[in-house]
């Protein structure tokens, strides 16, 4: 296993209260304050997020691990709007989504959210360029030539570009699916599993272009990975637990993180 890939040095390992040491701060883009989100009837609940409060900031690349079940794409789904909590405030920028009205999230999604998923949802039929696209012509706006070329060649698709999805690797098409999110400039970036679907070394390459566009174009990029090597490319981890916040390590690195779950995995913790 690799350690971490920025050379930041031994990770750190933060300790966590019943509410989660980790919750929001003023610095965050991207808070969730006490959310609770169950599924379920009465008699057959499942209580995916237990009041979670937990903060993600500015900037940051952060991952979120945790054993199966414990909550994870519950929160990144709360965390994008694309689900709505039972209780609890979810604060993207400023603004409460949970206040928003439907037409308004859906608004809010498409302008200042990002989201990328394990199988890259790319369409068939267009070109890369064309993909990355969509969300101005979704939004009623012709996509200038210069904004496109940009984001391709942030993610190492500038030659690319007149390719069809079925013509990409994997790892291509997942990065012309984050440059199809972040061509908006969204405040924040959402990543389920996005490397779930790909070989060790494509992981790699989409794992770096995410440090890269948090480094050096200081995106705010929360991620719900399973693998610790990919775990170790973001700033920090937050662990959940049975939908709560039970840990957090900064600068991790892939064994820290694997040693942290193999011990959330086999008990108490
Ligand atoms: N639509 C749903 N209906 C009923 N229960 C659900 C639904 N979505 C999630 N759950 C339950 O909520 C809990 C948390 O699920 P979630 O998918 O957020 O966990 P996870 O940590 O992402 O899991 P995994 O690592 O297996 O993907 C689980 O017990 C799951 O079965």
């Amino acid at each position: 296993m690799q350690t971490n890939p920025h050379g930041m040095g031994r990770p750190s390992t933060l300790p966590v209260g019943e509410n989660g040491g980790a919750g929001a701060t003023s610095g965050d883009v991207v808070s969730l304050v006490s959310v609770t989100r169950t599924y379920g009837s009465r008699d057959n609940k499942v209580t995916a997020l237990a009041g979670l409060s937990v903060g993600f900031p500015a900037g940051r690349f952060t991952a979120i691990m945790g054993p199966s079940g414990s909550g994870k794409s519950t929160l990144l789904q709360c965390a994008a709007g694309l689900d709505r909590p039972d209780e609890g405030k979810v604060i993207v920028g400023g603004t409460d989504l949970t206040e928003l009205s439907e037409a308004k999230l859906t608004l809010m999604r498409r302008d200042r959210i990002g989201f990328v998923f394990q199988s890259f949802n790319l369409l068939a039929s267009l070109t890369a360029e064309q993909n990355v696209g969509l969300p101005m012509r979704l939004a009623g706006r012709r996509p200038k030539q210069a904004e496109i070329a940009e984001v391709l060649d942030a993610v190492g698709l500038a030659d690319r570009a007149r390719h069809r999805p079925s013509q990409l690797s994997g790892g291509q098409q997942q990065r012309v699916a984050i440059a199809r999110a972040i061509v908006t400039r969204p405040e924040v970036l959402f990543a389920d599993e996005p490397t779930g679907a790909l070989d060790t070394s494509t992981s790699r390459d989409v794992l770096e272009i995410l440090r890269d566009l948090a480094d050096q174009y200081g995106q705010t990029i929360i991620m719900v990975t399973h693998d610790p090597v990919a775990a170790s490319h973001a700033d920090r981890v937050v662990f959940l637990a049975d939908g709560r916040l039970v840990g957090e390590m900064h600068q991790p690195t892939a064994e820290a993180a694997a040693a942290r779950m193999a011990r959330l995995e086999t008990g108490p913790c």
